[in-house]
């Protein structure tokens, strides 16, 4: 792999990432590409941490994947952040606010970037939105875009979008982790790379369900244009560009996430389609952000009067135990209308 060009006379950037599952392994191994960077990654659980530094490997979550010896490994937060120009966070949305209100104890003036992809439940803030709470004075980035994190882990090729209110923070991210097999473009769009990331796991999780119960590749090219313009309709309307939707961060990671078998949304979909509950799901540990984000889509919706029939379908399944081959019969037995 050929290395960022950095003069050895200057002091190396400190980076930290949060949270060692799949993307967080993922992102902190692409990261250490770039030679002037002091790459941190900090794991929650002590044993964890332990063992990826031993065995220089995350085999629970990123088989095959080696661990440069230049990656640190940690599960002590306060070494993780010490002195890092930036943060990249990504634990899921169920520990965000733990994970933001230790780093605040921890006071510091790094930047954040978020990494996760969903909404809260509760708020309907979005990630950034959470993290601005505990840290108001941090320069925020999120990044977003089809970014499957097992075929990155494999060297194969993917972009993705890094966005930002500040110009020079996205900037700087890009030159971290830009390289031969990963295309990072920035952007000023901070709502709609959000959005875009956290909506699309909504309709891949329909996707999922289409595809479980057999309903062929026309089927779901129709989930995935309908669930577009939902997508469209309510990310333009929380102040997101609609040209956004139309990229990376939007139907870039809608078509890799709804077409993927490696994509925890599609698979949970598909699950449903076989019969499984909510509960099934959530005794699995399985991370599907689309679960708690469809329901903070759906009591949105209903408060501001958008409709968003095809979320409204997959929570119909996940919260009200209505069969999938039910809801997506009722999609298509809707009032006939224009297409736009
Ligand atoms: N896996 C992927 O391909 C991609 C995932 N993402 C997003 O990244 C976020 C993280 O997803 P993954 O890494 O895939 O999940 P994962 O399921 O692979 O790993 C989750 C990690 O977070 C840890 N964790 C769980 N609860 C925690 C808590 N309360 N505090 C701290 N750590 C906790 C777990 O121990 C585990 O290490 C999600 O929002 C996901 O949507 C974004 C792009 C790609
Ligand atoms: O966000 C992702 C790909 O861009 C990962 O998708 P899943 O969380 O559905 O696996």
């Amino acid at each position: 792999m050929v290395s960022a060009h950095h003069d050895a006379s200057t002091p190396p950037t400190r980076v930290a990432v949060l949270g060692a599952g799949a993307w967080g392994t993922v992102v902190a191994r692409l990261l250490t590409h770039h030679v002037g960077l002091r790459v941190r990654l900090w794991a929650r659980r002590p044993e964890a941490a332990e063992a990826m530094a031993r065995l220089r490997e995350n085999a629970p979550y990123v088989p095959g994947l080696r661990l440069p010896e230049s990656l640190h490994v940690t599960s002590d937060l306060a070494e993780a952040v010490r002195g890092a120009e930036a943060v990249f966070v990504a634990v899921p949305s169920r520990g965000l606010r733990e994970v933001m209100a230790r780093l605040k104890a921890l006071g510091g003036s790094s930047a954040l970037v978020s990494c996760a992809k969903g909404l809260e439940l509760g708020t309907f803030k979005r990630f950034s939105e959470v993290m601005a709470e505990y840290l108001p004075e941090a320069p925020l980035a999120a990044l977003s875009g089809p970014n499957l994190a097992l075929e990155i882990a494999r060297g194969l090729p993917a972009s993705a979008t890094v966005a930002s209110l500040e110009g020079a923070l996205a900037l700087r991210v890009q030159g971290w982790l830009n390289q031969p097999t990963f295309r990072v473009y920035t952007s000023g769009d901070l709502i709609g790379v959000e959005m875009g990331g956290a909506l699309k796991n909504v309709v891949a999780l329909a996707a999922g369900m289409s595809d479980g119960l057999g309903l062929g590749d026309n089927a779901k090219a129709s989930l995935i244009t309908r669930g577009l313009a939902e997508i469209v309709r309510l990310g333009v309307h929380m102040g997101g560009e609609e040209k956004t939707f139309y990229g990376l961060s939007g139907l870039g990671d809608l078509v890799a996430t709804c077409s993927s078998r490696g994509s925890r949304n599609h698979l949970a979909g598909e699950r449903l389609a076989r019969g499984e509950t909510l509960q099934d799901l959530e005794a699995s540990r399985l991370t599907a952000e689309g679960i708690p984000t469809v329901r903070a889509v759906v009591v949105y919706a209903q408060e501001v009067g958008l409709e968003l029939p095809i979320a409204r379908a997959v929570y119909d399944v996940i919260y009200e135990g209505k069969a999938p081959q039910r809801v997506l019969g009722e999609l298509m037995a809707r009032g006939a209308k224009p297409e736009h």
